[in-house]
């Protein structure tokens, strides 16, 4: 865990937990064993501190974590012991970084005396992502090397540093080049003693003069941007006591603080988001195709077919990455048009300093615009991002198909529609998958890949290589109709549509769910991608299902409908692009959403034309009809085998929907309900609906809440032994 070695006088102790040297107790154990042997060594004059592998270390080990008890017992050897061990020891320590230094990684090189860097090192606290603190005395030591100020902002953001930007800040004290162990030995063979300051306990924090108005304006600006959520806070008044007391007291306060977030449940949220991100990135279909063994396609070139603003926005990722893009559209106009979005969208990441205007111009060289699709006759892999479609993606997949070369992949951006009804209109079923992004493209992390019946593991494992590359988090799910992101959604939304029909307003559920957490309320939400877009496809599935969708409709094949919203699109309110939709704009496209009295009467005679009567609706009752109905349909995806496991569902709402961190995911929320209450809750709103089909509980759901015990998520899946289709 760590290795020992001596070269010449340097004792050189090597951290070593692959893949990223994450603290575990045997690991820290280790390294205190190395010190105090090298401290015990009279030959030994230094000690050199470096990681094996890609990093210097990732921080504490995060899968030991709940296991607080471990930690209010301060029992065994913990990084504070060692730290202790390392700032007290008479030989000077030397911390040699390479690869990334987070979290605990970067306090133990905060307890040692010396800190030297190769170029390309990370260096920073990401706990705050975790929704805990530095609490091996991070906070009470950064701001004694870099000031109140910067300490702040590195600590609540949890943004790393480059080695440059540490060496300016001074947590670095050099930036070498060539072998970093033979530097960090020669560097440590020059240090004879522990000057007074080289222990940061010892020294005051500088710059720290403004610190009360640091503190209120970051407090100020956290309440507002991360609106629900206690570690930054917590953050903040643990390096504010760095400035208000001294490093004693400091240091107690900052394990006061911690043990706060390690108990919260927010924390416990944000550290499942953590490994179900990475989960869902584990894609298993069998032993022969999964993401250990399946090979990908390089893919050196690609098109995008429609330059509107999601083909614009995709052409952006994988331009931005390096990616030389064909951009197709049907005539020069459009064409036109869409190269001037992506300028515009490179411009704004110019201006916002994400990249130089010279980058910019670099990036605009790998674009070639162009009208004829014949031109995508040799790239590896096409994004389609046309009109939402079957008929108009068919026709164009069945081109792609005799134009291009054999290998190249097929994706489809589409959102909803079935991956093997496109790929049926090829002669290479098993090239086509779905890529459905979300919008912006280019800003919104999430990629909903999807396989069909025939999609070759070397395509899913291209796509989901392509993800990465492009700085997105990919998941992999089953076709059929909305996959899960919209499947969920779309009974989210519709549960919330009918609260409104029933009683509350627009803008007071909108207030409910941004209380709750949700970046944005849903009816927000539908302004901003337009209340015609989803006309058009509640149409489009009408005339699919052979029924006419009118204003009066309330009920399809005995399903309960609520029209306000085609209402609402009948009155010409196609949300923000008209300046008014749910709400009121303050212009077309504007940002500033007001409550509009117009949009409340249509739906109050909405009501009066039915004869409904209107209700007091409480919070509880809007957060559980959304949350269960999108919950439940989660777990009908489970069981129909569209997704594999809960965690793809919570890494699909977290970066498709900006479901907050802190609950999750709507899976994990349920499972701190507990499936027993959100079961009988739903049995108890089909008792009141029943003609809401999202209401008939999921059988797997009902498995696990009858079990009569407390199943952990990671083992829900044992209660669905065989998913299956068969239900779509
Ligand atoms: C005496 C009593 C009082 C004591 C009180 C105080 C005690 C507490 C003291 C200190 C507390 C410190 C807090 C921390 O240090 S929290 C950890 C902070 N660090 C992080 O958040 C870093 C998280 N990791 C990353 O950012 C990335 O993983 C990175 C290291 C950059 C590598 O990225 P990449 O190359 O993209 O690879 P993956 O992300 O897929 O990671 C590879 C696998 O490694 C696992 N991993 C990574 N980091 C950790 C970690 N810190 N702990 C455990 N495991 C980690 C990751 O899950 C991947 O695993 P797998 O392959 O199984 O999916």
């Amino acid at each position: 865990m760590a290795e020992y070695k001596e070269i010449d006088s340097v004792a050189v102790i090597e951290l070593k937990n692959p893949p990223a040297n994450a603290l575990s107790k045997a690991l820290v154990t280790g390294l205190n064993n190395g010190v105090k042997r090298a401290i015990d060594n009279p030959r030994i004059k230094s000690i050199v501190l470096i990681g094996n592998g890609q990093h210097f270390s990732a921080g504490a080990d995060i899968t030991e974590f709940p296991r607080v008890a471990d930690v209010t017992s301060k029992q065994g050897v913990s990084l504070l012991t060692v730290g202790d061990v390392i700032e007290s020891c008479n030989k000077p320590v030397v911390s040699a970084i390479h690869g990334v230094c987070f979290g605990g990684g970067l306090e133990i090189a905060l307890f040692s005396h010396y800190r030297l860097a190769v170029q390309s090192a990370k260096l920073g606290f990401p706990e705050v992502s975790l929704g805990i603190l530095p609490g091996a005395n991070g906070t009470q030591r950064l701001p004694r090397v870099v000031g109140f100020e910067v300490a702040m902002d590195m600590i609540v953001s949890g943004k790393p540093v480059s080695a440059p930007q540490a060496l300016q800040y001074g947590i670095l004290d050099k930036i070498v080049d060539g072998d970093l162990l033979t530097a960090a030995v020669q560097f440590a063979k020059t240090l004879n003693t522990v000057p007074h300051d080289r222990r940061l306990k010892n020294v005051p924090v500088p710059n720290s003069e403004n610190a009360n108005k640091h503190f209120e304006e970051k407090l100020a600006k956290i309440k507002q941007k991360q609106r629900g959520y206690i570690a930054p806070i917590n953050c903040l008044k643990a390096v504010k006591a760095s400035v208000d007391l001294p490093y004693s007291e400091g240091v107690t306060k900052e394990f006061q603080l911690f043990m706060e977030l390690m108990s919260s449940a927010q924390a416990r949220g944000q550290q499942y988001s953590f490994f179900s991100e990475r989960a869902a990135t584990k894609w298993y279909l069998s032993a022969s195709k999964n993401y250990k063994v399946s090979k990908d396609i390089p893919v050196k070139t690609a098109g995008v077919i429609g330059a509107g603003t999601m083909g614009s926005g995709i052409a952006v990722s994988l331009l931005t990455s390096g990616i030389p893009v064909i951009l197709v559209e049907q005539d020069s106009k459009n064409l036109e048009r869409g190269i001037e979005l992506i300028k515009s969208i490179l411009q704004g990441g110019v201006k916002l300093k994400r990249m130089t205007q010279s980058q910019m111009n670099q990036i605009l060289q790998i674009l070639q615009p162009t009208t004829k699709i014949e031109d995508l006759q040799s790239v590896d892999l096409i994004i389609e991002a046309v009109f939402e479609n079957l008929k108009l993606k068919q026709e164009l997949f069945s081109k792609l198909d005799k134009i291009c070369k054999r290998d190249t992949v097929l994706c489809s951006n589409t959102s909803t529609l079935d991956i093997d009804k496109i790929a049926k209109s090829t002669s290479r079923p098993e090239k086509v998958v779905g890529t459905h992004f979300f919008a912006p493209a280019h800003i919104m992390p999430l990629l909903e890949n999807v396989y069909g019946n025939h999609t070759s593991a070397e395509t899913i494992a291209t796509v989901m290589k392509l993800s990465k590359k492009i700085r997105k988090i990919p998941v992999l799910v089953k076709t059929c109709h909305g996959f899960v992101a919209n499947r969920t959604f779309f009974e989210y939304s519709q549960e919330l549509r009918f609260v409104v029909e029933e009683g509350l307003l627009p803008n007071e559920v909108d207030d409910i769910l941004e209380d709750f957490g949700m970046p944005m309320g849903v009816f927000k939400v539908n302004d901003l991608s337009g209340i015609d877009v989803g006309w058009r496809i509640r149409q489009e599935q009408a005339i699919a299902n052979g029924f006419n969708l009118t204003t009066n409709t309330r009920y399809i094949n005995g399903e309960r409908y609520c029209a306000i919203a085609d209402k609402i699109f009948q009155a010409g309110r196609y949300g923000r692009k008209t300046g008014k939709g749910w709400y009121q704009y303050d212009k077309p496209g504007g940002r500033v959403a007001m409550v509009d009295p117009n949009v409340n009467n249509i739906i109050l005679n909405h009501c009066k034309e039915l004869g409904l009567t209107r209700r007091k609706i409480s919070t509880q009752e809007v957060i559980e009809r959304c949350m269960f109905a999108a919950i439940n349909e989660g777990f009908r995806c489970l069981e129909d085998g569209i997704a594999s496991k809960p965690e793809e569902i919570d890494t699909i709402w977290l970066h498709g929907f900006g479901f907050p961190r802190y609950r999750g995911g709507p899976m994990f929320y349920a499972s701190q309900v507990g499936l027993r209450k959100v079961y009988e809750r739903i049995k108890y709103y089909q008792k009141h609906f029943p003609e809401t089909s999202h209401w008939i509980a999921s059988e797997m759901l009902q498995r696990i809440a009858e079990s009569g015990r407390n199943v952990p998520i990671s083992e829900w899946t044992k209660f669905n032994p065989t998913p299956t289709s068969s239900r779509l």
